[in-house]
């Protein structure tokens, strides 16, 4: 264990954003060669097709021989396999791609300080899981297409190279002011797909208004109308403007850039006489460049979806630079620690915001024990910092200033994870798991304690999995139980656990439970506001405005007064 304070509690430095460009090589690294194949197939194939074109154009102007038949099946047949090989390559690249971004991403949540997942909130977070790498994905499912448009076109380009030197130029002249009009018009629509995205987020809190307050809204015609007007079509019809004035700029151009190959073809076929070049040049010019027209649209259109994506990765990246730091200790070997005596706080500190702001939250204990065996209730009015100070002492939060000890021993940042092993416990604002990835004592332990919180009526458990999680507050709050109690850890902490029990279950959680968990050897600190049963701990702390204002000993307090010993399932 380390004798360091600060090692534990420095809060991490912020990383700097890397570098999008970073990211993408980063990204790409790992497929080098499905992209070297991809890219290498997919240019064969444009190539053999311009080839083809060749001997096609050949062909319309002199007789043809049965050897140039059989020289073209071969090119299209080439042609056809370089595609289908550019496009299935391409295809695995962009699903595995977006795979691994979602894991990435999904793996930084997972590290990231529950601090950081708490200020980001989940609409941002589900923004980026869904929408972003969504269009990451769009993007990777239309890659192959363009990739083989893109050697199509270059494959046009070099037999038209060979056709007439004057007329590439000419045509590569063409080339430069359609790229030049789409540059200039790319900075216009995303300015606007950027805005749309900033609204998504936005859309994301209405989308989840809508369904998790689905309750309140339907009490409230108001409050209904308000979100659905002001909420959800004020967003979206923003977001469509958006959206529709970008592609409106890129269809205006687009349209430009297909008419310069009319003008060019036009030109072509007007001055024919005046240009000095052969017919079978004008007309292979004519064929490549009308056969070329589809492809140069296909990659036109493509330029959209990547500024789209280049929003959506920029927009990944960002996040995925402010969960850089992560929490090393999570992926560290696994220590077990081992809980002996008692956890301490020392020193403590900790607010939520940056700013020393005077009614600003802030918790400051000087000392705290929590003892080994023992029934400690943490109560106090609300706001008083009773869930703060539980998530500081699971390790879940790092104050800002002071220290978390092990039997009298300083938690170092390496330990973190193996310290918050020692924990299980039902938060108010918990998480209801369907399955049970341990279960020590079996199925049969498991049934019991479904029996014995009337839950064996309303679901089953089969092959470590629970039935249904489609349950009344309490019983969900009674299955969350069973969960805590079966991790077998040596600690136990319930956050207001009883306040959504009926009075029955309320007194077994107090007179019977918290006993039998202790007798168990069990450590149990539970927040509570039922003062009647405040007897039942051994120890309570009270809090007022984030200090301690008062700790109470039970030292008569005996669990065996109220649990005799054929009554102790917990053992
Ligand atoms: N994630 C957070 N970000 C900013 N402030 C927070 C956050 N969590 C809690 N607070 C603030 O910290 C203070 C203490 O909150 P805490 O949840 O610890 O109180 P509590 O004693 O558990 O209250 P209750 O009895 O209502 O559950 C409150 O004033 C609250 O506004």
């Amino acid at each position: 264990m380390s004798a360091h304070c600060d090692q534990i509690h420095q809060p991490s430095a912020a990383s700097s954003t890397p570098r999008l460009l970073g990211e993408v090589i980063r990204l790409l690294r790992p497929f080098w060669r499905t992209i070297f194949l991809a890219t290498a197939a997919g240019g064969l194939g444009g190539l053999a097709m311009a080839w083809a074109l060749s001997i096609i154009n050949g062909a319309l102007v002199s007789a043809t021989s049965a050897g140039a038949l059989v020289g073209l099946a071969g090119l299209c047949a080439l042609s056809l396999g370089g595609q289908l090989i550019a496009g299935i390559g391409n295809s695995l690249l962009g699903q595995r791609i977006v795979a691994r971004l979602r894991q990435d991403v999904s793996a930084r949540i997972l590290r990231a300080p529950l601090s950081q997942i708490e200020q980001m909130k989940s609409p941002r977070l589900l923004a980026v899981l869904n929408g972003d790498v969504e269009k990451i994905a769009e993007l990777g499912n239309h890659f192959a297409g363009y990739t083989t448009a893109l050697a199509i076109v270059l494959g046009c380009l070099v037999y038209l190279f060979l056709l007439s030197v004057p007329m590439v130029c000419f045509a590569l002249l063409l080339v430069l002011v359609g790229g030049a009009l789409n540059n200039a018009a790319m900075s216009h629509w995303l300015a606007r797909f950027d805005k749309a995205r900033d609204l998504e987020d936005q859309l994301q809190k209405q989308y989840r208004a809508i369904i998790e307050g689905a309750k309140e809204l339907r009490l409230n015609r108001a409050r209904r109308l308000n979100v659905e007007k002001n909420g959800i079509c004020d967003l979206t019809n923003r977001i469509a403007a958006l959206n529709g004035r970008a592609f409106a700029i890129f269809w205006a151009v687009d349209t430009i850039s297909i008419a310069l190959i009319f003008v060019f073809v036009g030109a072509v076929l007007a001055l024919r006489p005046y240009l000095g070049i052969e017919n079978e040049a004008i007309t292979g010019f004519i064929i490549v460049m009308l056969f070329a027209k589809g492809p140069i649209e296909e990659l036109a259109s493509a330029l959209p979806v990547f500024s789209q994506a280049q929003i959506a990765f920029r927009r990944i990246s960002a996040l995925t630079a402010t969960l850089a730091e992560g929490e090393a200790h999570v992926d560290g070997p696994r220590a077990s620690l081992r809980f002996r005596h008692a956890l301490a706080l020392a020193g403590l500190r900790h607010g939520f915001s940056d700013t020393e702001q005077e009614d600003a939250f802030s918790l400051d204990i000087a000392h705290l024990e929590i003892r080994r065996g023992e029934v400690t209730f943490i109560v106090g009015g609300n706001g008083s910092g009773k869930t703060t100070l539980i998530k500081i002492l699971l390790g879940l939060y790092q104050p800002r200033s002071g220290a978390v000890l092990l039997d009298g021993q300083l938690v170092s940042r390496a330990e973190l994870d193996g310290y918050r092993q020692l924990f299980s416990g039902v938060f108010a604002d918990y998480h209801l798991f369907e399955d049970l990835l341990a279960c020590p004592g079996g199925e049969a332990r498991v049934n019991a304690w479904l029996q014995r919180l009337d839950l064996a009526k309303v679901l089953d458990f089969q092959q470590g999995r629970f039935s249904t999680t489609d349950l009344s507050t309490g019983q969900r709050k009674r299955l969350a139980f069973i969960h805590a109690v079966l991790e077998d850890r040596p600690i136990l902490m319930f956050d207001e656990w009883a306040a959504d029990q009926d009075p029955d279950f309320r007194k077994l959680f107090y007179r019977q439970l918290l006993p039998e968990l202790r007798n168990a050897g069990k450590t149990v600190i539970a927040v509570s506001h039922d003062d009647r049963y405040f007897d039942a701990a051994d120890c309570v702390i009270h809090m007022s405005r984030g200090c301690i204002v008062g700790i109470e000993r039970h030292p008569g307090y005996s669990a065996g007064a109220t649990v005799s010993a054929g009554e102790q399932h917990i053992a």
